[in-house]
């Protein structure tokens, strides 16, 4: 795809968040890596509802503001997962309800915030790990996501939000849809007894795609 292609495409499916409730106010983030290898990314404060294709941020491997309004605070742990995971070529932060309230419960498992119970979380996400609690813009994210980018698909920020990675910018938002659809049956099943996957049924289903 072309970067006029791809600068539509973050504004279309930014808008398409917006509407359905995924990102509210400013919160959020999103990047996609340039066929020239440097990053598009949201403006800092943006909302995703009103994303113009020429007024978006464009920063090199090290963070350098290059062009467009001034980029995300969060750009250096995107980039961070950029370095450690050669897969990923799209990022997706978001502050949406059932992560979030996920992401603020006492005791999750730091290895993997929900234990899975469908097929798509396992093929899409497979594991949530949980980043301990910093501001949002602390650079330290940046170093706890790069220790675990080459391992994990997505990330679970304690107090704040998940972090969802994709192969182009779809694959990370239709990953990010899968998540919060998850975390919301997790919350809606708490307490209830759940028939979670075997370890067998969730290694079948490892490798298989989407
Ligand atoms: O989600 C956010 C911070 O974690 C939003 O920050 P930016 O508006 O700078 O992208
Ligand atoms: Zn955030």
């Amino acid at each position: 795809m072309t970067e006029q292609a791809l600068r539509e495409e973050m504004v279309t499916l930014a808008r398409s968040m917006f509407e359905r409730g995924y990102a509210t106010g400013g919160a959020g983030n999103l990047s996609l890596k340039l066929p020239d290898g440097n990053f598009l990314t949201t403006p800092t404060g943006s909302s995703f509802g009103r994303l113009v294709a020429e007024r978006l941020s464009v920063v090199d491997i090290d963070g350098n503001h290059l062009s467009g309004d001034r980029p995300s605070k969060e750009i250096a742990f995107h980039l961070a997962i950029y370095r450690n995971s050669p897969d990923c070529n799209a990022i997706v932060h978001l502050h949406s309800t059932y992560l979030t309230a996920l992401s603020c419960l006492e005791g999750l498992d730091p290895d993997n915030a929900i234990k899975p119970f469908t097929p798509y979380y396992v093929m899409r996400v497979g594991q949530l790990p949980v980043i301990p609690y910093l501001r949002p813009g602390d650079p330290q994210i940046a170093t706890e996501l790069a220790n675990r980018a080459a391992d994990y698909r997505a990330f679970l920020l304690a107090n704040h939000g998940p972090v969802i990675t994709g192969t182009d910018l779809r694959d990370a938002v239709d990953n990010a849809e899968e998540l919060e659809e998850t975390a919301k049956l997790a919350l809606m099943l708490d307490g209830k007894a759940i028939r979670y996957l075997t370890d067998a049924e969730v290694s079948d289903l490892k490798g298989r795609g989407k």
